[in-house]
């Protein structure tokens, strides 16, 4: 599986707000939404266009667009606080949506909530989710989308553990993972260390 870290000091600069225990909520939105936008950016680094000639107000020239804007997908809760950023710099892009939440005894993902295009045949997928740590839910995410023909999956994800990431590249599946940081491991209540905490709860508060 390819896995790229985007290693820039102004990612590592977001998320060391993130990470901050004494960062409040509006503040870490702000730090996600701005690292979502390096993510993105490097994510789409190879993604095809389609060239067309312009004009200039002084001369002709090549115009490019994008060839096939991936369908974005964030995992509800937290994967929310990375969509607009993401569509921003995609505007083409539509958006499907996943909701799931982790049963934090068990560790498994209990899905709620799916809303996506019948078929994916030929379209590139960008899976939105802040964490990546036993990997359970972003396999179950991917695991949708294959059933749907996606062939093509980005996991853009702000953290991933390598447990997680172990997951993702023994299933087999068609992803590549694009995050700002590997971090060390999970704890014994699987939590990312050193981690950020609860993505969704850092964001919109406990439940
Ligand atoms: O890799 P995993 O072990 O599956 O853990 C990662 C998942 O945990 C978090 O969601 P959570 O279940 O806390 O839901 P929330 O976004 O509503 O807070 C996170 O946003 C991922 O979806
Ligand atoms: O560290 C973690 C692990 C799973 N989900 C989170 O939000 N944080
Ligand atoms: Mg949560």
């Amino acid at each position: 599986m390819d896995v790229l870290e985007v290693d820039h000091p102004l990612a590592k600069a977001r998320l060391t707000t993130m990470r901050d225990a004494r960062t409040d909520s509006a503040a870490f939105r702000a730090a996600l939404h701005e690292l979502t936008l390096m993510l993105i950016y490097e994510a789409m680094r190879d993604a095809p266009v389609r060239v067309e000639r312009i004009h200039t107000p002084v001369a002709r020239t090549d115009g490019y667009e994008l060839a096939n804007p991936p369908l974005l997908v964030p995992v509800l809760r937290a994967g929310l606080g990375m969509a607009d950023q993401a569509h921003k710099l995609i505007p083409d892009a539509q958006m499907g949506f996943v909701g799931m939440s982790r049963d934090e005894e068990t560790l498994k993902p209990t899905p709620y909530m799916e809303s996506l295009p019948e078929s994916l045949a030929g379209r590139p997928v960008f899976v939105l989710d802040p964490m990546l740590a036993t990997g359970g839910s972003m396999k179950y995410t991917i695991e949708l989308l294959v059933g749907r023909g996606a062939t093509d999956v980005t996991a853009v994800c702000a953290l991933a553990a390598p447990e997680g990431i172990r997951v993702l590249a023994e299933s087999g599946l068609p992803v590549r993972l694009v995050t700002a940081s590997i971090d060390e491991r999970l704890n014994d209540s699987g939590f990312i260390v050193p981690g950020l905490g609860d993505a969704g709860d850092r964001q919109y508060g406990a439940v």
